[in-house]
């Protein structure tokens, strides 16, 4: 919690205001007791109207004045509080937004979203209710019971048995309960993330007939969920009813021995009417107080994962004096390079060194799981090398200015990606102030000006969420165009042509080649219709290279790149 304090900062001034404004409600509250004790006891008992006239004034006034307060402190805890879930979240944000790979697959994506909405929520209404109850339980308490002190101090006595009776229920229920909060909510993290899963995959659960088995799934996460709740609640339950318990058992104490009293003349019925009051204030604090027993703890766990979050620093970071200079020519040179993914025993790439230069095309070639990707991924530093270096125009990309580099890099990857917006705010994302001839120009090439022509609203068509709207090969040519646009000295396609048809990923090739000039380009690619006519072809076979060259080349000398080109050539063959 004291790490997330300081986004309280800018709101010093309004936490001030609310805090007077609790106390001055609060000092109204302990108040009035004493004046109504006051008018029974001098104005009913002696029959004297004027007195209660002015006192019963008083008493509006005073009530009226702690009315406005507490709507003015309610109202500035709620504007804090909510302030400070927008700062927090965005700071969340701003800091996930800067993780490598690794800290999204260590932290899961949909961990992070419990973390940045549920979990933020949670601090913030504790925070609304900690601005109000933190003033008003202990003056509350304090004040109701200097009060009833000083109103009869032997009465007072009974206290001295109900308070610790209520103190030790609170203590005992919140021990139990609180450790399930924690529970609670890696089971909502749960949750999402089996719902994430099913709405991303909607289309596979439905073709594959498994709405049932998705169904109980999730009916398995919210039950799970839910039966904890339940339990928590249940504990909590008690809570409640205790308190009312102890609370009513103390006023027919009062009112038993305060009425020996009055029978005995050593106090007057104004005074145990206030008594009671008193008594009623007392508990209720302590029923506040308990409440943020229960609710802290709540927001504690909330709390540890946010700050789980900011803890977290990226593993990819700029180097001191990072390099900007202001033209990369584009050069890519992997010397020696071995990664492995965090916990993975094998490396997914081995001893890997090559050199693709700029205005070549350097095809990846290899079968499934070879760390074709992996490969790539080590340009634009979405992870870094285990071991070797890779190089861009001669210079280690850790010595880079990471976005410099990344600005530089055109990328086009494996699961095209869209945003939701119109076409050309999607290709946009690759150059903000881009023309619209440029957007058009950059549609050309990517071979995706025929379907949007025959789209209704053209280039303004909305892309829905997650580009469901567009088919597979499309939206490849969507985020073709994308990168395109950019104009990089660096492209590099990630099985971006697998959804095209022959014709079209032929047209494709043919129109970049125009266009990429003197950019490096590295292409990966299953077909080998896609890269034969490549500068350079790179053969991956599980992590390692199995061979460099031109087709005419490799058909020569690698055996697995002649088994893959047999492979499809008697596959389309017999097709
Ligand atoms: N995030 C990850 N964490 C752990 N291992 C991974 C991760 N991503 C990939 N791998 C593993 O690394 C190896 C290489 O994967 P990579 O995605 O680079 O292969 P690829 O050649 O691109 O395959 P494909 O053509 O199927 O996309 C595989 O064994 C894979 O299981």
């Amino acid at each position: 919690m004291k790490k997330i304090l300081p986004f309280l900062k800018p709101f010093r001034i309004a936490i001030a205001i609310s805090l007077v404004l609790t106390l001055l409600q609060t000092i109204s509250e302990v108040y009035l007791p004493r004046l109504m004790s006051n008018i029974i006891d001098h104005g009913v008992v002696n029959g004297d109207i004027d007195y209660i006239w002015s006192i019963g004034g008083v008493m509006l006034l005073v009530a009226a004045g702690g009315m406005i307060c507490s709507i003015f402190a309610s109202f500035f805890s709620a504007k804090i509080a909510t302030g400070f879930g927008r700062g927090l979240r965005d700071k969340v944000f701003k800091h996930v937004v800067s993780f490598s790979q690794d800290e999204f697959d260590k932290l899961g994506t949909a961990s992070l979203i419990t973390r940045t909405t549920n979990d933020i929520n949670q601090v913030q209404q504790v925070l609304i209710l900690t601005l109000r109850v933190m003033v008003m339980a202990p003056i509350m308490a304090i004040g109701g019971i200097f009060m009833a002190l000083t109103t009869d101090a032997k009465l007072s006595l009974v206290f001295l048995i109900s308070v610790p009776i209520l103190a030790l229920t609170i203590f005992l229920i919140a021990r139990k309960g609180i450790p399930l909060f924690k529970v609670i909510q890696k089971k909502l993290d749960n949750l999402n993330r089996v719902l994430r899963e099913k709405l991303i995959g909607v289309r596979v659960i439905r073709s594959f007939n498994r709405v049932k088995y998705e169904e109980n799934r999730f009916n398995d996460a919210n039950l799970d969920l839910t039966s904890t709740a339940i339990k928590v609640n249940k504990i909590m339950a008690f809570m409640m009813p205790l308190m009312m318990l102890i609370i009513n058992f103390s006023t027919i104490a009062i009112v038993w021995f305060g009425s020996i009293r009055i029978s005995n003349g050593d106090m007057q019925v104004g005074d145990l009417m206030a008594f009671i009051q008193y008594a009623m204030q007392i508990m209720f604090a302590f029923m506040m107080a308990s409440m943020m027993f229960v609710l802290f703890p709540r927001a504690q766990v909330s709390a540890t994962r946010i700050n789980e979050i900011l803890d977290t620093t990226s593993s990819i970071k700029n180097s001191n004096n990072p390099k900007s200079t202001s033209s990369i020519k584009g050069s890519i040179e992997f010397q020696n390079v071995t990664f492995h993914y965090p916990g993975a025993e094998i490396p997914a790439i081995a001893n890997i060194s090559f050199r693709a230069n700029p205005g070549e095309v350097t095809a990846i070639i290899g079968g499934t799981g070879a760390g074709k990707s992996t490969l790539v991924n080590l340009i634009p530093r979405f992870y870094d090398v285990t071991e070797g270096t890779v190089l861009v125009d001669g210079i280690d990309v850790r010595k880079w200015n990471l976005d410099y580099l990344r600005e530089k890099i055109g990328f086009v990857p494996q699961k095209a990606v869209l945003f939701t917006g119109t076409i050309t705010e999607n290709i946009k994302y690759g150059k903000q102030d881009a023309s619209d001839t440029e957007v058009e120009r950059a549609l050309e090439i990517a071979q995706a000006s025929s379907f949007i022509r025959e789209m209704k609203d053209g280039l303004q068509t909305q892309i829905s969420q997650g580009g469901t709207n567009v088919s597979g090969g499309q939206k490849q040519r969507l985020s073709i165009a994308r990168a395109l646009i950019k104009k990089p000295e660096i492209y590099i396609f990630d099985d971006s042509f697998s959804a095209l048809d022959f014709k079209t990923d032929a047209k494709l090739r043919a129109a970049l080649k125009n266009e990429i000039n003197n950019a490096t380009v590295l292409m990966i690619a299953q077909r080998v219709s896609t890269v034969m006519d490549a500068d350079q072809i790179i053969v991956l076979d599980e992590g390692k290279i199995a061979g460099i060259g031109t087709h005419q080349e490799l058909l020569q000398s690698s055996s697995v790149y002649h088994e893959i080109v047999y492979s499809q050539l008697s596959e389309e063959e017999l097709a």
